[in-house]
């Protein structure tokens, strides 16, 4: 038997590592002949993804974790940071992966490597993956509208020469083959309309179409429309295999457990699809005046809640936000008194078993892939409030293009590293969207349903996303032959 295996090699973050291990984990868990090595940056200690790593590690014996040289991050460039610490670890993939193929070549039962398969982030990678003669597969942690967006963002750059920075603040509306309806140029990914950004973006979609096929974490009945828009231009196959998400916690900590079982008491104790949950994915933390107007929003909408309120790392720093030591300090005075019955406030969320919960009705969202995936997977319909990367055309597709959720405000926007420059929601917007969601239609509600049930059926045996698994083990078996 002819055994392959992949190198992938993640970008560091809990969002775009869990994914990708997940998908890992379905095509070793289908294809015997397969396995996996994944190459792991890191920028910090993380306590969680290090834990992550290991229960996987420990339950998979066909995907194994190797750890690139740690870098720290340049103080001074915490943009560009990403960017210098892909390009400082090629010399450590061709490293490891030389290391690989020697063991595979001094070893008959062993796997032959078959292929990389790169995060978005990590094109340079692909020149590596060259010099080993073996193709390259990108895996999209983020959704087929956001691609083909790229796409047709960088034709329209390099062959009619618009530059898409200058829709910036434009009213303009752009009718594009990734969604059926114009897109207010309002909408449109921060990363296209950041002139910093831009030219790295434009240079990945260029080489997204070296690539021998692209994996994307969604599935054809949510994005069929963007799905059919591969089908022009030189674009190579690309295979929707999800909803990918990572259901079973693996790596909790027991002070982890211990409060993950305090907030399900909680929930437990509220009424049926009574309760608001609000979180801002990985990275989303807000500064105090903002905090404050969610407080006052949320109790002026009277519904129940259970907040996820994180504090944003210091000005120009790119790390993640931390829990709030004592959040009193930052909420309005007398706020958690008032609130004690309807609402609680925690740190790190367990996202998926709150969403899981049928206290919960609705998810005030930043509408990060990952996040949108979980709403649907779930049926907890989303108020929308995008903050940077391709969050606002998640939100647009979630409320226009799919009719699923309501915004806060869908065309917010504020920087990745915060420079302390955000405009701050009024309480009373905040308000007007938490009723909206808690008070969603039928109509909007059964959609929801339905789609929660497509998304399942796309998983099963013989559903969509379940064939192009097998299309992509299938070719990336035929290259190894
Ligand atoms: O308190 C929390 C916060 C997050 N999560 C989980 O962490 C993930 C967060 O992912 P996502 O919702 O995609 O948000 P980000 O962390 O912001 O994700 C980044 O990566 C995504 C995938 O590429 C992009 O869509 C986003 O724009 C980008 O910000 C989800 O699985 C959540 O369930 C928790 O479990 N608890």
């Amino acid at each position: 038997m002819k055994k392959a295996e992949l190198v992938f090699i993640p970008t560091p973050g809990i969002s775009h590592l869990v994914s990708t291990v997940e998908v890992a984990k379905l095509l070793v868990d289908r294809d015997e002949r397969l396995s996996v090595t994944f190459l792991i940056m890191k920028i910090r200690s993380d306590p969680k993804i290090d834990r992550f790593i290991n229960s996987v590690s420990t339950a998979c014996n066909r995907i194994r974790f190797i750890d690139l040289p740690k870098n720290e991050p340049d103080p001074n460039q915490p943009r560009k940071f990403l960017y210098s610490l892909i390009e400082t670890q090629i010399p450590h993939v061709k490293d490891e992966v030389s290391k690989l193929v020697s063991q595979s070549e001094s070893s008959p039962d062993s796997p032959t490597l078959s292929g990389f398969v790169l995060d978005m982030f990590c094109t340079p990678m692909i020149d590596v993956a060259n010099e080993f003669g073996v193709p390259s597969y990108i895996f999209l942690t983020s959704g087929a509208a956001f691609l083909s967006l790229q796409f047709y963002v960088q034709a329209l750059h390099d062959e009619q020469k618009v530059d898409p920075a200058e829709f910036k603040g434009s009213d303009a509306e752009l009718v594009m083959p990734c969604l059926a309806n114009p897109v207010p140029a309002k909408v449109l990914p921060s990363v296209l309309l950041n002139k910093e950004w831009l030219p790295t973006m434009l240079h990945q979609a260029r080489r997204f179409r070296e690539t021998k096929g692209i994996i994307i974490n969604t599935f054809e009945e949510l994005e069929s429309h963007a799905i059919n828009s591969f089908s022009k231009g030189n674009i190579p196959p690309v295979y929707p295999v999800g909803p990918i998400l990572n259901l079973n916690r693996d790596g909790d900590c027991d002070e982890e457990s211990d409060k993950y079982k305090d907030i399900k008491q909680w929930l437990d104790d509220q009424p049926l699809s009574s309760v608001v949950y609000l979180c801002f994915g990985s990275m989303g933390g807000f500064g105090e005046d903002q905090v404050k107007e969610i407080a006052w929003g949320l109790e002026q909408s009277g519904h129940r809640f259970l907040w996820s309120l994180r504090q944003p790392p210091p000005q120009g720093k790119m790390e993640p936000p931390s829990d709030y030591t004592n959040p009193r300090d930052v909420l309005p005075e007398g706020f958690l008194d008032r609130t004690a019955i309807t609402g609680k406030i925690i740190g790190w969320a367990p996202q998926t078993d709150i969403l899981a919960h049928p206290s919960v009705g609705g998810f005030v969202s930043h509408c990060g892939w990952n996040s949108i995936l979980e709403s649907i997977w779930f049926g907890v319909p989303i108020a929308a409030w995008p903050l940077y990367a391709e969050q606002q055309l998640n939100a647009f597709q979630m409320i226009v293009e799919l009719g699923l959720g309501v915004e806060i405000k869908m065309d917010y926007r504020r920087e990745f590293i915060s420079d302390g420059n955000e405009t701050v929601i009024s309480a009373g917007e905040i308000e007007r969207g938490v009723r909206c969601l808690m008070e969603l239609c039928d109509e909007k509600r059964e959609k929801l349903k339905e789609m929660s049930g497509k998304s399942r059926k796309a998983l099963e045996n013989g559903g969509s996303s379940f064939t192009w698994l097998g299309r992509f083990i299938q070719d990336t078996m035929d290259h190894l032959k």
